[in-house]
């Protein structure tokens, strides 16, 4: 059964826009394990808009469950703070400092020499590495080439497609899991999933371990409440 990972930049964001400490992350993340998240992600980014380095140190010695810790290994304040706090799961993505959210995933075969390298450093650590791919059969056949554990498939379009048709948009993605299976890397997805469209995601890819979800997650919050949120996600992927 893929695990749910909730991402609570976006309680970042609303403690940031005033300074304080509210809503307070910590208790947030808490909380969210308490109703049944099986990990915690983060995504700091340079300007720390959101997720601070502090929080992730802080996150790292209060909660149980798993942390997965995304970001640019390019950065050098990046790889630091992954060493130092060992999380469970790194997830490495290929961002611009000035984007507004992900919107790629990695080139596995125009940085695959950079992606060896990284991943043998935090694998050293003890840390499982994930790659964060757009879903193109030799983005991943290239990242087996890099020693990571796992890929994570971009599910952006999916998320935009599957208003249309669930199954025309699943299609690339179903041959991408195909292909990370038959390569030997372990399945993640992130990005847009929601209350709508993540049953049938998890219900139509094979080998699908674990899901981060944060903005439609921490959203559908504000209706239903954190606990009947969480329930109800981890009921689509029951
Ligand atoms: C890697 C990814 O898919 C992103 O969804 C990310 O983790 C969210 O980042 P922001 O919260 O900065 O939009
Ligand atoms: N890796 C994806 C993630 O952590 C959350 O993405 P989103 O649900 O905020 O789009």
């Amino acid at each position: 059964m893929a695990r749910l990972s909730v991402n609570i930049n976006k309680i970042a964001t609303l403690r940031n826009s005033r300074g304080g400490n509210n809503p307070d992350v910590l208790q947030t993340a808490l909380a969210c394990e308490r109703f049944g998240a099986q990990g915690i992600t983060v995504h700091p980014r340079p300007d720390e808009r959101h997720i601070r380095y502090q929080d992730v140190y802080d996150l790292k010695t209060a909660i149980k469950t798993e942390l997965n810790i995304e970001g640019n290994s390019r950065e050098d304040k990046f790889v630091r703070l992954v060493l130092d706090t060992q999380p469970a799961q790194v997830t490495l993505v290929p961002d611009d400092p000035n984007q507004i959210t992900s919107n790629h995933g990695w080139d596995t075969v125009k940085h695959q020499a950079y992606l060896m390298d990284i991943c043998a450093l935090f694998k050293s650590e003890g840390i499982r590495v994930s790659i964060f791919v757009d879903p193109d059969p030799k983005m991943i056949e290239a990242a087996a080439g890099t020693g990571t554990d796992r890929v994570e498939l971009y599910t952006e379009a999916y998320a935009r497609d599957y208003l249309d048709s669930p199954e025309l948009a699943l299609a690339p993605y179903l041959e991408a899991a195909k292909i990370a299976q038959q390569v030997g890397l372990g399945l993640n997805a992130g990005h847009d999933l929601d209350l709508h469209n993540l049953r049938y995601f998890n219900q139509h890819i094979p080998g699908l371990l674990e899901v981060s979800i944060g903005h439609a997650l921490i959203a559908d919050a504000l209706y239903l409440g954190l606990e009947e949120t969480i329930r109800q996600y981890l009921e689509q992927l029951a």
